[in-house]
């Protein structure tokens, strides 16, 4: 949890004078990181502000951002040309010179994704407030605006749903459940993978900032670097250092320029 761990402002100078001597990588997660958490997924966005605080630190330290989102939602939403992007959970990535990147087993079960939002969509029908979000190589089912007595309901349907879909499982994040392929494949091989595209080759020390249960999976792929979490997400943690919000976020960026 991340009350346990040490504040990465309190510690802020301290990282500050290692990133200058060390030059690490930086991967940004968006939701609940550069963006608030909002009610409705698709008025999620970041602030003039934060966004200018990611350009500057982009011209310091090689930067990613790492999402949930769908890769293309997520660019457009931070709108920096220069960063690479990795989108549906590092299933999808892009980058300066028009790189790009997608998961080819995954292209494989793009048709089980069509077959699973149609059950999906009319076995939850029937209770209000579920929102669905169809990224290229996810699904996202959120249920922020379903009454509190019912989410234990949705939690069951799409698991009976996914029980015909052996391709496919499933991982939870902040008010929603995220269909994905049934494959190794997560943000923290993301990582691995945007390490050779961003670092220069002997340069692999990586810092990760972000704040939900998926973010861990990249937490554990910076053992030579550090994750911060931002907030809680009520489960163990593999970060070593914490924020406690966005403010706190900003925050940290403005030292790190200093
Ligand atoms: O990896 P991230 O960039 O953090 O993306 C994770 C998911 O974020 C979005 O959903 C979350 O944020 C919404 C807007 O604040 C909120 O309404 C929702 O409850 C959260 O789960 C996004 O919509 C998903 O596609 C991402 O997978």
């Amino acid at each position: 949890m991340s009350h346990q761990l040490p504040s990465a402002l309190e510690h802020g100078k301290e990282l500050r004078e290692k990133f200058n001597q060390i030059k690490p990588l930086l991967f940004l997660d968006f939701d609940g990181t550069l963006a608030p958490i909002v009610e409705h997924h698709e008025d999620a966005a970041i602030s003039a502000e934060m966004r200018d605080l990611v350009l500057r630190l982009s011209k310091k330290y090689p930067t990613a951002v790492v999402s949930g989102r769908g890769m293309k939602d997520v660019s457009q939403r931070v709108n920096i040309p220069e960063l690479y992007y990795a989108g549906s959970h590092g299933f999808e990535i892009s980058g300066p010179g028009n790189f790009l990147k997608e998961n080819d087993e995954a292209q494989k079960v793009l048709p089980q994704f069509d077959e699973i939002e149609t059950s999906l969509r009319k076995e939850l029908k029937d209770i209000n407030g579920v929102d669905f979000e169809r990224k290229k190589f996810t699904l996202a089912i959120h249920y922020r605006q379903v009454k509190e007595e019912m989410t234990d309901e949705v939690h069951q349907r799409v698991a009976t749903v996914l029980k015909k879909y052996p391709e496919l499982k499933k991982a939870d994040g902040k008010k929603v459940i995220e269909i994905r392929p049934s494959i190794d494949w997560h943000k923290g091989k993301a990582v691995e993978f945007l390490k050779t595209q961003l670092g220069e080759k002997d340069q692999d020390y990586s810092v990760y900032i972000g704040d939900d249960v998926t973010d861990e999976d990249a937490f554990k792929y910076v053992q030579h670097g550090l994750g911060i979490l931002v907030g809680d997400h009520g489960h163990e943690t593999s970060a070593d250092y914490a924020l406690k919000d966005l403010d706190e976020v900003k925050q940290f960026f403005e030292l790190l320029l200093q």
